[in-house]
């Protein structure tokens, strides 16, 4: 009981309401495995991590929970040696069994222990070391694969489900090679889209290398004009585009380049300033790495662009599918005021079990949500780009803690983003389906349980089609009715995932209600301008009931991004820059853009 007392601490709760969450953080509770057992069978084909049988539910155990063994030596020694493969064949068998499949020439076997990873390529003894102690116990199947082909200096290109561990298939490798820290400057070099991803591979490099070694992350919050030499440099695309066109870092020594997220990295609006990044490093010798968990066909070819001719694609299991251990369901709700009734519902009666992460389209819809859930007393808040960046740093560390048991977020948290989440709600219908992907990625990450559920509208209908076909390659249930529905059209789809739709408000009261409390708030705001323009003082911009931190607005007069990509860069300053930003426009007339994130209010920290 002591772990939910303190996950709870400062928390109003019913325990009597909420008594199966009770339930999962009791130690010796088996709420937890009973869960879990549900989708054991899912899981053991799945267990990337070989967990499956030490897991006991995601509210009981770490993502990276160490064995007994390792719990008790760093040294991989104490790993069981394993067999070298016999023939291409037994090669060929390991794969098919870990679902690893590869495209190119000449490509090294996967590593089937981290001990014979660190045999086979002579790994430092620190790093190996490091490894274990971070609790990684056997590599997962694109670490068994990414790493032997990075150390072998080839170019890859991976495509692995949401959490199963692509950071560190990267990273190690990475570190490996540039043997010690030195005084040349940058030699790898790590994009990211989103400040909170940078942060958090920061960490996982972090736990990899030591003190000695000088990593630098480069986000908005940086400064640029006093930057320190570094042997890694991890960064958002506009911040690092920025200081190169201020000469405050030089990239001539990158020696490797990984684009992480790369799909997102290669869209247009951040595109052209992965131009101005390629432009700014070597093309000799430079190593390039593309990660991510979907990656379109399109896509796939403009990064092949960037990279050498003997290029490796890795998939581990099917192209752009959800991660097997993700329970996922579709709820219909009629209309927008069906979904109120029906979170309400879900949230009210303990069936799902928290962390619950909700998403929704916009800003303004998370600030409505927040206030209709935070009135009915649940441990609830927000995250969007009109936070500030203080509020978004405590409020994921009170997430990761356990201490806030509900988030309700855009988009932007969607990618990459490493938390212990139970449950996904999509309040709003997902625009894409590789945002379905990512978003319920948010849960069953290192091979633990999750569950993800969807409300879908009738005019969502038209959708549901692309994300059934997502829930089935995953190998969820689906009914059968579900899988006649007509796919909707190339051009329905380009739409959604340019602009969601349009939505009712979401809120309890009545019209008439809602706008006599926004022309109350008007008056009040008036009458406080006047009153400081009187003073001579200037006017402040308006505060938000949540303390939240207005939304600067762009030229174009959309909500501006605190990050955003393209703001405030020199367009096409870079040597070179562009040519992959024309062939993106090209083959993605109309994509998911950068005009589109502002005008929908979804990004904070892209670039
Ligand atoms: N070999 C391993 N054994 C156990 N846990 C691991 C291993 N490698 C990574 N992890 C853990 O798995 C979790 C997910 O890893 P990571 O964030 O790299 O996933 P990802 O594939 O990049 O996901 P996403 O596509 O959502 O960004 C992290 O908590 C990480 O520490």
């Amino acid at each position: 009981m002591d772990i939910f007392r303190s996950l709870t601490g400062g928390a109003r709760f019913d325990k009597k309401r909420f008594q199966s969450d009770v339930q999962v953080f009791e130690t010796k509770g088996d709420a937890a495995s009973t869960n879990v057992g549900t989708v054991a069978t899912a899981l053991k084909a799945l267990d990337f991590f070989g967990t499956s049988s030490s897991t006991s539910g995601p509210a009981s155990s770490t993502p990276t929970a160490p064995s007994a063994a390792a719990a008790t030596t760093n040294d991989l020694d104490s790993d069981p040696a394993v067999t070298p493969f016999s023939s291409d064949s037994a090669v060929q068998d390991f794969r098919r069994t870990h679902r690893i499949k590869v495209d190119g020439v000449d490509v090294p076997a996967p590593t089937q222990s981290f001990r014979d990873l660190r045999d086979t390529y002579a790994i430092r003894d620190h790093v190996a070391r490091n490894v274990r102690s971070a609790g990684y116990t056997s590599p997962t199947p694109i670490q068994m694969q990414a790493m032997p082909l990075i150390l072998r200096g080839r170019d890859v290109l991976a495509c692995a489900p949401t959490g199963s561990g692509k950071t560190l298939a990267y990273v190690l490798p990475i570190v490996h090679q540039l043997a010690e820290p030195s005084k040349e400057g940058v030699r790898a070099l790590i994009v990211a889209p989103t400040r909170e991803l940078v942060l958090q591979i920061e960490r996982e490099v972090g736990k990899l290398v030591g003190k000695k070694w000088r990593v630098h992350v480069l986000t908005k919050a940086t400064p640029i004009d006093r930057m320190p030499k570094c042997d890694i440099l991890i960064s958002t695309p506009m911040r690092l585009v920025q200081a190169i066109q201020a000469g405050a870092v030089q990239l001539n020594r990158v020696k490797h380049l990984v684009l992480d997220e790369a799909d997102k990295l290669l869209e247009l609006g951040f595109v052209e300033q992965v131009d101005e990044i390629l432009a700014a490093c070597p093309t000799t010798q430079r190593q390039t790495s593309l990660f991510s968990a979907t990656l379109a066909s399109a896509v796939e070819q403009l990064a092949k662009t960037v990279m050498r001719d003997d290029v490796v694609r890795v998939i581990i299991g099917l192209k752009n599918t959800a991660t097997s251990t993700i329970t996922q369901s579709l709820v219909f709700t009629g209309d927008e005021s069906g979904k109120l009734m029906t979170i309400r519902q879900h949230l009210k009666t303990g069936e799902l079990h928290p962390p619950v992460l909700i998403f929704v389209q916009s800003i303004d819809r998370a600030k409505e949500l927040f206030r209709e859930l935070v009135y009915d007393g649940m441990n609830v808040d927000v995250i969007h780009a009109d936070r500030t960046k203080q509020q978004r740093d405590k409020i994921i560390d009170q997430f990761r803690l356990g201490h806030l048991w509900i988030l309700i977020a855009t988009d932007v948290l969607a990618r990459g983003i490493d938390m212990v989440v139970q449950t996904v709600i999509n309040y709003d219908f997902p625009t894409s389906v590789e945002a379905y992907i990512h978003r319920i990625g948010r849960t069953g990450r290192a091979g633990r349980a999750g569950r993800a559920i969807t409300y879908f509208t009738r005019d969502d209908a038209p959708h549901l089609r692309s994300i059934v076909n997502v829930m089935k390659e995953s190998g969820c249930d689906v009914p059968e009715w579900m899988l006649s529905l007509k796919k909707a059209s190339q051009n329905d789809r380009k739409k959604l995932k340019k602009s969601a739709p349009k939505r009712a408000t979401i809120s309890t009261m009545s019209k008439y209600d809602v706008n006599k409390v926004k022309r109350k708030r008007d008056m009040i705001d008036a009458s406080k301008r006047r009153k400081l323009k009187a003073e001579g003082k200037l006017p402040p911009a308006p505060a938000e009931e949540d303390g939240e931190r207005p939304a600067k607005k762009s030229k174009k007069g959309g909500d501006e991004a605190a990050d955003g990509a393209g703001a405030g860069t020199k367009k096409g300053k870079g040597k070179g820059a562009a040519p992959m930003a024309k062939k993106a426009k090209k083959a993605k007339k109309g994509g998911e853009g950068r005009a589109h994130e502002r005008r929908e209010g979804r990004c904070w920290t892209w670039g």
